[in-house]
């Protein structure tokens, strides 16, 4: 493994917008040992809607995790933005991330103790101001959602959808280079997982990067291409 700050390969910042290089990951759990990712490159382009599928206990969310900074590899990089996220300390992961990725997890992304509007404002600090104040307004971000009028809401007064919906404008709060979503669409009814659908496409036809982890065929079937993750490996 090298820590090497230069790119070795190419991914070049203006065409690209997240890249990953022969990931590995192992979980030791007592004398077992989970090879959860063997050798995973994957990029997404600006302009580009990304699907991942595979099986339960294939490395979904354990590539998402490593590509968003919230894990580090054993092997392998990322670069996001052309700037590399991987194998570095945390607080810088955590810095990049907040400047240049926008991660939905499942397990929800809001502050449970804060309104929906104070959660989004709190990613845009997290930010920093320089970025913050090129940052979407709240208002639009919340529109954008279809979530206007609920700026005041605490997490547990919305329901499933307003929740996921709500989690999705966080992860937009600071425009990012790319999303990286796991089940974007999971408690959505028809009519707003298009309204969801539509705002990923629109972040795509903005020029950004969008990666889905997902089980949804319309999710699938919205994307430009779908890779197929499979025992720690993508499909070929
Ligand atoms: N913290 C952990 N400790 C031990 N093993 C783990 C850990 N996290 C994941 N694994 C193992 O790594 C493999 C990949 O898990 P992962 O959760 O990434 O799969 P997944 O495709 O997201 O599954 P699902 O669709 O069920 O969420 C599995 O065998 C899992 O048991």
């Amino acid at each position: 493994m090298t820590t090497d700050t230069a790119a070795p390969f190419s991914p070049a910042r203006e065409k690209t917008a997240l890249a990953a290089r022969d990931l590995y990951r192992f979980f030791r759990t007592g004398e077992e040992e989970t090879l959860a990712l063997r050798g995973v490159s994957l990029q997404v382009r600006r302009g580009e809607t990304v699907a991942v599928v595979g099986p339960s206990g294939s490395g979904k969310s354990t590539l998402l995790a490593c590509l968003a900074g919230l894990d580090e590899p054993a092997g392998g990089f990322v670069y996001v933005g052309g700037e590399r996220i991987s194998h570095r300390p945390e607080v810088q992961r955590a810095r990049l991330r907040a400047r240049r990725i926008g991660v939905l997890l499942q397990s929800g992304n809001l502050i449970a103790h804060l309104d929906v509007r104070e959660n989004i404002r709190l990613a845009q600090a997290a930010a920093g101001r320089h970025r913050a104040s090129a940052a979407p307004e709240v208002a639009e971000l919340l529109d954008g959602v279809g979530l206007s009028g609920r700026s005041r809401a605490l997490p547990h007064q919305l329901a499933g959808g307003e929740l996921a919906r709500a989690g999705l404008a966080v992860a937009l709060a600071n425009d990012p280079d790319v999303l990286l979503a796991d089940e974007p669409t999971g408690e959505l009814d028809g009519r707003t997982e298009l309204r969801v659908l539509d705002l990923l496409k629109s972040r795509a036809d903005a020029g950004r990067g969008v990666l889905v982890v997902t089980h949804n065929t319309e999710v699938v079937s919205f994307a430009d291409r779908v890779l197929v993750l499979r025992d720690g490996r993508i499909e070929p």
